[in-house]
């Protein structure tokens, strides 16, 4: 089944009464964080905390996603085989290089074998936040056939590149175009990193705004308030769906006469604008807005 992932709503995977509600914040995906929202004393905890979660928590059929800690942390390699065990549906690979994202598969293989799981079942996300991560994102996503999707991680990108995090994100332009395109030619989706001032209503919406409009595919969240505002903005708008609508209807004419070119208000179609409105269709109707 093909899933829509607009939204993954990170939480710090200590804190069990969020992970509780997890389920029913109306997010498309939530990311159980092992990471950097646990501090290093809670680490042992935190696994054993999202592994109970995973087992015994209804999440409905929000994905659940486990982000672990780095492999070389002496935390990682036993996040993702214990956290494999439960069957999440992905784990999300932090500071990803194509070695983490190979140990990673080797681990789940191994995992879904002993526990009698499919083959491949779980997914990995890989979490693009380094500078060697955005130059080596093909053979990032190509290290596994697990890959599903990638996560910008802005903020140690930032840090890594040495350069400053701002609210208007110019400096994160290129690593968006560049996650998008890699992605789009991969077929997987391109997930934005979160914005982290909950209260600027203005900046995340205009954020939101640049990350669809670059080609992102879903953006990360880091509260429950974020969520409706991301799908709003990913949605299609009315005017995208009835415009898609008039170029189908208007092609499905052409067809007739034979023409693979023709206008439609004073503007040409062919076959790329056909194929954008069909992808707006197909988003509108994942999304319920039309049948
Ligand atoms: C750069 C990175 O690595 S980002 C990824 C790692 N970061 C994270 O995981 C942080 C996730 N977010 C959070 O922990 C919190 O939203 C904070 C700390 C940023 C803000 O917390 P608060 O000030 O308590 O937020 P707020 O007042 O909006 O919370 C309202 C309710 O939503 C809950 N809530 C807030 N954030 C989340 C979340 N991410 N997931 C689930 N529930 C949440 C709160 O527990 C609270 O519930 P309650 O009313 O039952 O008590
Ligand atoms: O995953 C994210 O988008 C958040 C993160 O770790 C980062 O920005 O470094
Ligand atoms: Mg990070």
């Amino acid at each position: 089944m093909e899933r829509l992932r607009r939204t993954m709503l990170f939480m710090p995977g200590n804190n069990p009464s969020m992970l509780q509600s997890a389920g029913i914040l109306g997010a498309d995906s939530i990311i159980l964080d092992l990471e950097d929202a646990v501090s290093i004393t809670e680490k042992d905890a935190a696994r054993v905390l999202v592994r109970n979660a995973i087992k015994d928590v209804d999440f409905y059929d929000t994905e659940v996603v486990a982000r672990i800690n780095p492999l070389s942390s002496g935390f990682g390699l036993k996040d993702a085989e214990e956290i494999g065990r439960v069957k999440p549906d992905a784990l999300m690979v932090t500071k990803a290089t194509e070695e983490d994202v190979s140990t990673v598969c080797e681990i789940l293989t191994k995992v879904e074998i002993e526990e009698g799981f499919e083959a491949g079942s779980i997914k990995i996300f890989p979490l693009i936040e380094t500078a060697y991560g955005l130059e080596n994102i093909h053979s990032i996503i190509k290290a596994s056939p697990r890959v599903i999707g990638i996560l910008l991680g802005a903020e140690d990108l930032t840090a890594d590149l040495g350069i400053k995090r701002t609210r208007e994100g110019e400096e994160i332009f290129y690593a968006r175009s560049k996650v998008a395109a890699a992605c789009r030619a991969h077929k997987i989706d391109a997930i934005d990193t979160p914005f982290a001032d909950m209260n600027d209503c203005k900046g995340f919406a205009k954020d939101i705004h640049t990350s669809k409009s670059l080609g992102m595919t879903g953006k990360a969240a880091i509260n429950p308030r974020q969520v409706d505002t991301i799908h709003e903005i990913f949605a299609p708008s009315e005017e995208e769906i009835d415009y898609a609508q008039r170029v189908i209807r208007a092609m499905e004419e052409a067809q007739k006469e034979g023409k693979g070119v023709f206008s439609l208000d004073g503007k040409m179609v062919d076959a790329p604008i056909i194929a954008r409105a069909e992808n707006v269709m197909k988003k509108a109707k994942l999304a319920g807005l039309i049948k």
